[in-house]
């Protein structure tokens, strides 16, 4: 029997995307709450998206080195997961889940194999690990920037920890992650999209199909 991948579609802002990405299979959605980010939705929209969500799909708010007022008033729309995409340390990690009471899945950057030494000093304190591309110097933000890393780094990774997988996926790419890199999870922003921040309902439904179909095989 095959073991399918969660499949997360990050970056979502409207209620019909919502619907989309739903409609095609996903199993969590991503809201991400950074002023600077093109997918940036403000509190009282991600509360109306959560609602829409609620009990069809997993939900997730990203928040970047958040304090602890923006933790809860994010906690207080009720999602099920926080993302954590900043230089949040193990400690403030923990601080962050004991202040949300949910679930807190950690966004670790990945740029070479001397990366993945971070990856156990987070097992303890968050609930899942995500492993993304390392921005390159410059970048404006620390995610969902479509760039991919080298998968075969993660080789060094003790294979009894399981991962979301993400850095520029797209519907032509996930197959051959899944088949290679046999993620717990796959993650996906700007490879679903036509322009930074505009999710395509096509590209979205074509990236689940092809992560089914090469789960399956
Ligand atoms: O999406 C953003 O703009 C963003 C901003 C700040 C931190 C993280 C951000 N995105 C994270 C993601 O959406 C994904 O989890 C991940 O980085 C993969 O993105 P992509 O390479 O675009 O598929």
């Amino acid at each position: 029997m095959s073991t399918q991948p969660i499949i997360k579609i990050c970056g979502i802002k409207t209620p019909a995307i919502l619907e989309a990405a739903i409609d095609a299979g996903a199993d969590m959605v991503g809201f991400a709450h950074f002023p600077r980010s093109p997918r940036h939705v403000g509190v009282e929209a991600i509360g109306d998206l959560i609602s829409q969500a609620r009990g069809r799909v997993e939900t997730c708010v990203l928040l970047v080195n958040p304090d602890n007022s923006v933790v809860a008033e994010i906690a207080a729309l009720g999602p099920d997961w926080l993302q954590l995409h900043g230089p949040e340390t193990p400690h403030r990690v923990e601080a962050i889940r004991a202040e949300a009471g949910i679930p807190v899945m950690k966004a670790l950057p990945v740029g070479s194999a001397a990366d993945l030494a971070q990856v156990p000093a987070f097992l303890d304190v968050a609930d899942r690990i995500l492993l993304d591309a390392k921005p390159p110097k410059g970048a404006d933000r620390p995610g969902g920037l479509g760039v991919p890393f080298d998968w075969s780094l993660l080789k060094a990774l003790d294979p009894a920890i399981a991962f979301m997988l993400s850095g520029g996926l797209t519907p032509d790419t996930v197959a051959e992650a899944i088949q290679r890199v046999k993620p717990f999870g796959i993650d996906v922003s700007s490879g679903v999209e036509t322009a930074p921040g505009e999710k395509d309902e096509r590209l979205i439904a074509a990236f689940i199909r092809n992560a089914r179909m090469a789960a399956a095989a």
